[in-house]
């Protein structure tokens, strides 16, 4: 269905609710960057990383198109894992899997209290974000404590630059990007008010170093367009 949210006036700011998740396999698509080829390139890492029976965590995995991605194109035996606090997403997520015949575990818990088990790869794609800078960087070291030796952390952010001017410019170029898709400017600016205080994001340099500092040994940005980038992280 077509994202048309936000052509009517804002009541409240942005939530993953019903109303989203019946819409957001146009909206993601329309609304990141290169969507498409970047679930395909972080789709082929995981595969690439991964040895028979792994355990794969994608956190804030709403409709859970990257792991039936995954289970489509891997010819191993995967534990497949998602987990989202939005029931609507979730429902959608369980209804794609059945369509296509996978076997993925949808959860539904909030990433910040769940219990992960032992894991080989986790995946946050535009989830990290949507944490309160606050609790963000211990989350992080949660996911690095329950991730094997030599285990991979792929995830995807907007972000932001710290040269003022830079900054704005690629913004105004994501807004060109965004009324290139569709959207106009009244709803482009809609969606800015609603995310306002509930997407945070960092420099490239702020994520590189929050990785580093909870004790990954590397980590290096795989993609980037303009205010959007992707990142892999190995323990
Ligand atoms: C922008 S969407 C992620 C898109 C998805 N990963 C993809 O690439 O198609 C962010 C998702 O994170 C979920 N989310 C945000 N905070 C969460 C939390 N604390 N626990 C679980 N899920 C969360 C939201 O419900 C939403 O489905
Ligand atoms: O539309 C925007 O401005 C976005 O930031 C896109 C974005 C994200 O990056 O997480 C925000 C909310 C969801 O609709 C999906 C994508």
């Amino acid at each position: 269905m077509k994202d048309e949210i936000f052509k009517k006036p804002i009541s409240k700011q942005f939530e993953f609710d019903e109303e989203v998740a019946t819409v957001f396999d146009d909206m993601i698509g329309r609304s990141v960057p290169f969507y498409k080829e970047n679930l395909a390139l972080v789709r082929d890492l995981v595969i690439k990383n991964l040895q028979e029976d792994a355990t794969i965590y994608d956190l804030g995995c709403s409709t859970g198109t990257l792991l039936i991605e995954i289970a489509k194109k891997s010819d191993k035996n995967l534990y497949l894992k998602g987990i989202d606090n939005s029931a609507a997403m979730l429902q959608r997520a369980k209804n794609k899997a059945k369509a296509f015949g996978v076997d993925i575990e949808f959860i539904y818990a909030d990433i910040l209290e769940y219990d992960f088990s032992l894991a080989n790869c986790f995946i946050a794609n535009y989830t990290l974000q949507f944490i309160r800078p606050l609790k963000r960087e211990k989350f992080v070291k949660k996911i690095y404590e329950k991730l094997e030796d030599e285990g991979v952390f792929i995830f995807s952010e907007k972000i932001i630059t710290e040269d003022k001017r830079l900054n704005k410019q690629l913004i105004d170029i994501y807004y060109d990007f965004k009324r290139e898709q569709g959207y106009s400017d009244y709803e482009i600016a809609q969606k800015r008010e609603a995310l306002e205080n509930v997407l945070i994001p960092y420099t490239l340099k702020e994520n590189e170093e929050m990785l580093l500092q909870t004790g990954f040994r590397f980590v290096e940005p795989i993609f980037r367009w303009a205010n959007f980038a992707t990142f892999f992280a190995r323990k």
